[in-house]
């Protein structure tokens, strides 16, 4: 009981429903539900009490106030703190998973003229704006627009364009083509094709600047752009945080392959496995949710479904755990596919000095955040050159799902990275460093302070 009390102490603000004991009272058919006794007066706004005593509820049991003390009566939410907005994610990721494969496989298949560059030349398509549209208006629908704020990374500046007809209209068919199917994985259709308004304002809706205080969605419609273009690793992140915390992380990777060594086969990996394993429905030959909810001390990995209804959330997800080499000398350290985005020179260096001796794992997107969480390697660095600030969205879902998995995230002076100041990970030092265990983590922090005077970062 008194760890509970504890925990309840904190969470008590969103987690619990509380109320003043009324007569007609009675215990909740789970018996969840609590006495709290304070020690001194409190007003019903409280936040943090001090010192409580609780006593469980229930029929038998008539609880009283000792002189002094204020009662409430606490009701514990029957089904775990975040359970529905896991759920809603789970399935909001899935079929985003589903979108974005038919849009690479088209295009793969097609010419080009679908890839747009933003105004830092990065690559946006058709499938970015379309998944932050899709998650966008499902989490509105079932939480309600009013409740919900989300940091996505895409706007609709582009989409604007008197030039963007054509896009624009791509992206609004392939937002109805997908929630056509919503019902699949427990979502209403919409009453009507979305219009272009309703797309936009999907789309806008994802405008939220973060924060510390509050809670917010963090949606990444496809990290790892590059990949996806090209045919190869991509995700879809989504992830919530509540006053700075990361509480729960989803990965969609429709490309995550069943067997580890397919991971490096990167480039031809699409080619490779179409060549390999045709496309059939039994889904563990590729492609992976990954998610984790804060505190909970487990992971898992769902296979990518179509909506098979023995497929639905939670069945069929398995646990994962992270790697349990502590060797650096059998260990695994992946990092992105471009040099542009960290740098692989350092990184040689620090391997090389703890004893790295493996070729590293070059894949995009945070898929490599789910490798470490699968125990398909064991280390991940993460060097952007100067003045580069990390975004909220590329590191959210991958650091809860890795840590519930058992492993360490933090930045090179080997602080937590911060997500409660905005849309970067302001202060970050450095870098990120995320490991399989602590003692792999301590090795390579260590190293990174040994080799970063003489680096040119
Ligand atoms: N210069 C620079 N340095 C560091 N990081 C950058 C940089 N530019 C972009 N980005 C962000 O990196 C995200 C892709 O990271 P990856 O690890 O997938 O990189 S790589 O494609 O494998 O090289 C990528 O996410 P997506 O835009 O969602 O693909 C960007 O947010
Ligand atoms: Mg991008
Ligand atoms: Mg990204
Ligand atoms: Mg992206």
């Amino acid at each position: 009981m008194p760890s509970f009390g504890a925990s309840l102490a904190t969470r008590l603000p969103h987690a619990f429903w509380v109320q003043s004991r009324s007569n007609n009272f009675t215990p909740n058919s789970a018996g969840n539900s609590f006495f709290l006794f304070f020690d001194s007066q409190r007003s019903l706004g409280l936040t943090k009490p001090i010192n409580f005593s609780l006593s469980k509820c229930n029929q038998t049991r008539v609880c009283s106030p000792m002189e002094g003390q204020t009662q409430m009566v606490v009701t514990a939410p029957e089904t775990e703190e975040y359970s529905k907005e896991l759920e809603v994610a789970v399935r909001a990721v899935q079929m985003a998973c589903l979108l974005c494969q038919r849009v690479q496989e088209n295009l793969i298949t097609k010419t080009n003229g679908q890839v747009h560059s933003k105004d830092d030349n990065s690559p946006v398509t058709i499938a970015d704006w379309s998944v932050q549209a899709t998650v966008s208006w499902v989490l509105a629908e079932s939480f309600g627009s009013e409740n919900i704020a989300i940091v996505g990374e895409e706007d609709v500046q582009a989409l604007s364009k008197a030039n963007a007809a054509g896009l624009l209209e791509a992206v609004v068919n392939t937002v109805n083509n997908c929630l056509v199917e919503a019902p699949r994985f427990g979502f209403k259709t919409p009453l009507m094709s979305l219009g272009t308004l309703d797309v936009l304002e999907a789309i806008s809706r994802c405008n939220s600047t973060g924060g510390p205080v509050g809670r917010f969605w963090v949606l990444d419609p496809v990290d790892g752009t590059l990949g996806f273009v090209r045919g190869d690793q991509y995700a879809i992140a989504l992830a919530l945080i509540e006053d700075g915390e990361v509480v729960l992380g989803v990965l969609g990777c429709p490309n995550y392959p069943m067997r580890k060594e397919w991971l490096s086969y990167h480039n031809r990996y699409h080619r490779i496995i179409s060549k390999l394993n045709p496309p059939t429905s039994e889904s563990w030959e590729r492609g992976c949710v990954f998610y984790a909810r804060r505190g909970s001390g487990k992971a898992w990995m769902q296979p990518i479904h179509h909506g098979e209804k023995n497929l639905l959330w939670p069945n069929n997800a398995r646990k994962i755990q992270v790697s349990s080499i502590d060797d650096p000398a059998l260990a695994t350290f992946c990092e992105p596919v471009e040099k542009a985005n960290s740098s692989h020179s350092f990184t040689a260096g620090l391997a090389h000095s703890v004893g790295l001796r493996n070729q590293p794992l070059r894949v995009y997107s945070m898929v490599k955040y789910a490798a470490i969480g699968r125990g398909h390697a064991e280390v991940f660095m993460k060097f952007a050159r100067a003045g580069y600030k990390e975004k909220i969205w590329d590191h959210a879902a991958g650091v809860v799902i890795i840590q519930e998995a058992g492993g360490v995230v933090t930045d090179a002076g080997g602080h937590p990275l911060d997500f409660s100041k905005g849309l970067y990970l302001e202060g970050l030092d450095r870098g990120v460093i995320a490991c399989a265990g602590a003692k792999l983590h301590e090795k390579i922090i260590g190293a990174v302070d040994a080799s970063w005077n003489s680096s040119s970062l």
